[in-house]
């Protein structure tokens, strides 16, 4: 007996909430053993600037995610006119601070902060989001340190589908410095043929039909249409957009990605939903770059005592 639901293509799913949650088990452990060594749990500094609702909600789940495998979370909350020399000086004592392993700043800033120099103040060897131009440069080279969690995320889902990467043609939507420019370069080191397109690409329909791969990330809900997907291609939707939910009829908000998922889902060979997707890989690999600078700081020292 076959279930309406089977006939026709259907996509494979891609569960990045139950991957993030297997993931959790094995950092829960690596973390048991760090406190073994180490006497004291890895620590995350979380700097938030000012009551964005989208922010605080990533924030608080942040801390939430980092108790649940035994991390320290330390969370600093500004008001909105922290003036830029302040947020500065803070980075600075956390820089200085043994006890703090990892920090992230949470953008957006507000307007009248400087990202730019506000990220390369963070000292690179705790710069768990991978912003710093030492470590975009690193990654840039092929090699890299700590690489910003989204992309991170979006690799692991890519290998937890187990198809060879290598000489696939990844078609890159976005070329943003958190997501778009360093999944390509993560692409890249995967030994794919990488197309990064963006808002003056001509032809992106035509553009993705012809990847292996789609990833996009820019913020547009359903910019990628179903008959955009080559069959059987693998698509990863990084989009996290919030729109009115018609289904409440009482004014509520639900987020989409950037691809028409119901379309998309008749097409592709593989699909991330979203809610569900590459948004819990990326806390999960926040947790993973944490205990990861947390190891090679503590090694360091471990080190230079003998
Ligand atoms: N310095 C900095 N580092 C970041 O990593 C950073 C940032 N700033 N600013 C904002 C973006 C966005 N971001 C997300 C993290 C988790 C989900 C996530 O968990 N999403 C869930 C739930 C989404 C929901 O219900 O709202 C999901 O997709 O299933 C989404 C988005 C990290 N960011
Ligand atoms: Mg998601």
């Amino acid at each position: 007996m076959v279930e309406p639901s089977q006939i026709g293509p259907s996509a494979q799913i891609i569960d990045g909430k139950r991957i993030a949650s297997e993931r959790a088990n094995v950092l829960r452990k690596r973390v048991t053993k760090f406190v073994a060594v180490n006497g004291a749990p890895p620590a995350l500094a979380v700097v938030l600037v000012g009551s964005d609702p989208a922010s605080a909600i990533y924030v608080r789940r942040k801390g939430e995610q980092c108790q649940a495998v035994g991390i320290e979370s330390i969370q600093h909350r500004l008001p909105h006119d922290t003036t830029e020399a302040s947020l500065l000086y803070l980075i600075a004592q956390l820089n200085r601070d043994a006890g703090v392993h990892g920090m992230l700043v949470q953008l957006p800033l507000p307007a009248h902060i400087g990202a730019d120099k506000v990220l390369a103040a963070i000292d690179p060897d705790k710069d768990v989001d991978g912003f710093h131009v030492t470590n975009a440069g690193q990654l840039a080279l092929g090699k890299p340190r700590l690489a910003p969690c989204t992309p991170l995320g979006c690799m692991l889902l890519l290998r937890e589908l187990g198809t060879e990467l290598r000489g696939k043609h990844a078609v890159v939507i976005g070329r943003s410095t958190i997501v778009g420019r360093p999944m390509a370069q993560l692409l890249l080191i995967a030994d794919c043929t990488v197309t990064i397109a963006h808002r003056h690409t001509t032809d992106l329909a035509a553009l993705c039909r012809a990847a292996d791969i789609v990833v996009s990330a820019v913020g547009i809900p359903a910019l990628v249409r179903g008959d955009w997907i080559r069959p059987g291609a693998i698509v990863i939707d990084v989009g996290i957009n919030r729109v009115p939910d018609p289904r409440s009829g009482t004014g509520a908000t639900r987020i989409v990605g950037d691809v028409a998922f119901e379309e998309a889902v008749g097409h592709a060979g593989a699909i991330t939903p979203v809610p569900g997707g590459v948004g819990p890989m990326t806390i999960s690999c926040l947790l993973e770059n944490t205990l990861q600078a947390a190891e090679l700081i503590e090694g360091r020292l471990a080190g230079t005592l003998g």
